[in-house]
């Protein structure tokens, strides 16, 4: 992140969390202090040789990092997201909770209204004590290109939405058409998501409810993705007809993921509300000499 590396000498505290099964390790490091480079989130978010995660939430005070330090004003704490292979994402819906479970929990604000900066802007979330967890996610972005996604020879049309983060969604005929998406990843276009791209397979359940796989970018299939529900549920509304823009009517999607169910509202000024739950796990210290460790590779 550009900076020399200083190597960690004490244990590091951290914490493990998950929100509807989209796990992640939590790093508590309010000034900064912490260097992470890309090979030692990818070492702590291993799921055998680490803690495991699909991702980790490194917690810093806005006015410590330089990527939020000008939203100090609004926001107190940063949420400087990793993927599980290192790489830095803009946002992250379910982190978002969960990041705001970790604050409560460690006496850094009380239940109520809060604001959390991101890479994707400062969110505002809604915590309740011990319940669920609501948070405006932003306007969805709905670029008009055709978007084709593969899985292992089979095409799916697709509609392309960016919630801070890309995603394209594929409305499939069964969930298991997307086959093992840990073995054969999805194929999306280069020239529309340069950056990659999460990718979400999508059925209907009933009325204004749906059923997703996800594909994250850096990560892999997961159980949950929170932008991913976030994507869904607007390209759903849209199929379906229904955009409270025109219509000045708030629109409510249940989306159920592998891992738990997330509400989705989209308010009539665009504004995205997602409702799910954020569950902290565990405590504990890392070694520091196990993120000193380089692996030998035996061929
Ligand atoms: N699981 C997250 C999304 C995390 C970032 C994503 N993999 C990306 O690279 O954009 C969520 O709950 O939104």
């Amino acid at each position: 992140m550009g900076r020399v590396s200083t190597p960690q000498t004490s244990p590091m505290p951290f914490l493990k969390g998950h929100g509807t099964e989209n796990d992640f390790v939590i790093v508590p490091d309010p000034d900064n202090a912490v260097d992470l480079p890309a090979s030692a989130v990818a070492k702590l978010c291993d799921r055998r040789a680490g803690i495991g995660g699909d991702g980790l939430l490194h917690v810093v005070r806005s006015a410590a990092h330089p990527e939020s330090r000008a939203m100090a004003d609004e926001a107190e704490w940063f949420m400087d997201y990793r993927n599980a292979d290192g790489s830095i994402a803009e946002m992250c819906g379910n982190g978002v909770r969960v990041f705001a479970r970790y604050l409560e929990r460690a006496g850094h604000v009380e239940a109520g209204d809060l604001a959390v900066a991101t890479r994707g802007g400062v969110k505002k979330v809604h915590l309740a004590k011990g319940g669920d967890i609501t948070v405006s996610m932003g306007r969805a972005l709905l670029p008009e290109d055709g978007v084709t996604v593969t899985v292992d020879g089979r095409n799916w049309p697709a509609r392309n939405v960016n919630m801070g983060n890309p995603h394209a969604v594929a409305f499939v005929e069964d969930l298991d058409h997307a086959g093992d998406l840990y073995a054969v990843p999805p194929c999306t276009p280069a020239s529309v998501y340069p950056d990659g791209v999460n990718v979400e397979f999508v059925v209907g359940r009933g009325e204004r409810h749906v059923a997703m796989r996800v594909h994250e970018r850096g990560s892999g299939e997961t159980r949950s993705c929170g932008t991913g529900a976030c994507a869904v549920a607007v390209a759903a509304a849209r199929r379906d007809g229904a955009d409270p823009a025109v219509t000045g009517a708030p629109v409510t999607y249940t989306v159920d993921l592998p891992g738990g169910r997330l509400v989705i509202t989209e308010r009539t000024d665009g504004e995205i509300e997602m409702t799910g739950p954020a569950v902290i796990v565990a405590e504990g210290h890392i070694d520091p000499a196990f993120l000193a460790v380089t692996e030998t590779v035996i061929a």
